[in-house]
């Protein structure tokens, strides 16, 4: 064969194959199915809208093709659920689960473990235990959130400018959590609360590749992501080591302990103790006790960084808005006389404009699309009559919840601090136009604790320093296709006079 025949031959071929790969990757929607959005560009579908012009993209969707639709993203469907329909997701658990493993390979991070909704459960049971136990802990969390803000934050006599806040609220938010979640003597070491602080972030690199190798095959890119793990590099191993070695120690003297005081024995006002007292708790045993060493990791992935980040967005809210700062610094002045710098549950709950605020930052959070969850059961309809077949994405409109006029008023789109402050509505509870904590059986069950200690942080930052943006604007969130993240931006921390 000649030179330009080859030539032409492969030309062939890689048309043929460019066909084929189209046709494989045609999305195919069932006859009952939520409307699938049309496109233009074969493969790349909603790929470039999803990603840099999610908010109009997604309004303009739901106005011409209504409640539920279908996108086609990364070589997949997704079906997106609006504000009517969101909650169904939420309530019916048998039919829908949250795809947490979209996002990371918890089943390779977490070796120990095979079962996460035995984990979660236990983890769950474990939070609303200490839920009831939050008066007891408000002292802990009082004490080592001022450790914390002082060894962080310091003297700012003259103003210092911080850039990374996240990372430092992060920080500051380590300390409080360590001594509840493992107890203030294994808290004491310094590597074991940098490892709260940094666990999430460090888990969170595996997350950065955007899932490209989704257009040839979802399994490509989970591939490809897993690579480092595959070749040992597991952020988690460090972290585990540093527990494991601190921890171990201090169990084992608790249990002496309990050996020689018997019924006399005073437990410790830690989650640790839950973890110790379950009936298959064994340290002696390496496979059992790495595996509550995991679990451990799993309740600091969900609790540590979720609540540094609404800190993060309150204190960005509050920079930006001097007026604002000085009502609830009015407000934490009065509370702060009354109980003489020492805050109880009740004092709390006084905090009035604080909550409101707290709840409107949650509110503003500014994700387009959050909760992505996947059909686990033969197929679900829906109350409006689509129905979504077994393997279907399904992620929620947050922005239509959030934002809703219905619910909200014309001014939903406005940040109004105290918009709440007479609706007898708090900052934790769950409601279906409030889905910030999920909803149904799995709503967050933290969500007292969160609310409780970011009102606690707010109140002693706000006390003592004048924080403001540099730039002197509202600083805007950054935005990763559909999801948003703190502003990256430097603040000015000022002593109060
Ligand atoms: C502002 C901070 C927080 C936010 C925004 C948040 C949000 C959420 C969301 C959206 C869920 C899933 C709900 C669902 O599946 O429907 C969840 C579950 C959970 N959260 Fe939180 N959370 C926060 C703080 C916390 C804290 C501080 C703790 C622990 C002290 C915690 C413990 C849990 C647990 C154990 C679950 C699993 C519940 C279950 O599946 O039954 N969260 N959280």
């Amino acid at each position: 064969m000649d030179e330009v025949s080859t030539e032409f031959l492969a030309y062939i071929i890689g048309i043929i194959i460019l066909i084929i790969f189209y046709i494989i990757k045609l999305p195919r929607i069932g006859a009952n199915e939520p409307p699938l959005v049309p496109y233009t560009i074969p493969i790349l579908g909603h790929t470039y809208n999803y990603f840099f012009n999610a908010r109009n993209f997604f309004k303009k969707c739901k106005e011409q093709y209504g409640e539920c639709f279908s996108i086609y993203v990364f070589g997949r469907v997704m079906t997106i659920v609006s504000r009517s329909s969101l909650n169904e997701v939420f309530i019916n658990h048998k039919d829908f689960k949250l795809a947490l493993s979209e996002f990371l390979p918890f089943d390779m991070l977490f070796e120990n473990i095979s079962d996460f909704d035995k984990v979660t459960q236990l983890n769950a049971k474990l939070v609303k235990e200490i839920t009831g136990k939050i008066d007891s802990y408000t002292p802990i969390i009082q004490k080592y959130l001022l450790e914390g803000i002082d060894k962080f934050i310091g003297d700012c006599k003259d103003p210092k400018e911080f850039l990374s806040i996240w990372e430092l609220m992060n920080h500051i938010i380590a300390l409080p959590m360590a001594n509840i979640i493992v107890g203030e003597e294994v808290a004491s070491h310094e590597d074991v609360v940098k490892s709260f602080g940094v666990f999430v972030f460090d888990i969170g690199r595996i997350r950065t590749i955007p899932p490209i190798f989704s257009f040839i095959h979802p399994k490509l890119h989970d591939f490809v992501t897993t690579l480092p793990l595959r070749f040992g590099w597991n952020p988690i191993l460090h972290h585990q080591k540093i527990m494991i070695n601190h921890i171990k120690p201090v169990i084992e003297k608790r249990i002496k302990e309990k050996k020689m005081l018997d019924k006399d024995y005073k437990f410790y006002n830690d989650t640790l103790e839950f973890y110790i007292s379950q009936p298959d708790f064994d340290y002696s045993n390496p496979k059992i006790f790495h595996y509550y060493i995991d679990v451990l990791f799993v309740l600091i992935f969900g609790s540590v960084g979720t609540t540094s980040e609404i800190i993060t967005n309150g204190i960005f809210d509050l920079a930006g808005r001097p007026e604002c700062l000085n009502e609830l610094y009015e407000e934490a002045m009065i509370i702060d006389k009354e109980c003489n710098g020492s805050i109880t549950l009740p004092d709390v709950q006084k905090m009035k404009k604080l909550d409101s605020f707290v709840k409107e930052v949650l509110r503003h959070s500014d994700d387009t699309l959050k909760f992505l969850h996947k059909v686990t059961s033969e197929s679900f309809t829906f109350s409006n009559g689509y129905t979504v077949p077994k393997g279907r994405r399904v992620n929620l409109y947050m922005d239509d919840v959030l934002k809703s006029k219905d619910a909200y008023g014309d001014d939903a789109e406005e940040f109004k601090p105290f918009r709440f402050v007479n609706a007898n509505s708090s900052a934790s509870k769950v409601d279906r136009n409030y889905a910030v904590f999920g909803g149904g059986k799995h709503a967050c069950p933290g969500r007292f604790f969160a609310i409780h200690e970011i009102k606690l942080i707010l109140h002693k930052l706000i006390l003592k320093y004048n924080i403001k943006t540099k730039s002197g604007k509202i600083e805007n969130k950054k935005y990763i296709g559909p999801i948003s993240l703190p502003p990256k931006k430097a603040l000015i921390f000022e002593n109060r006079k």
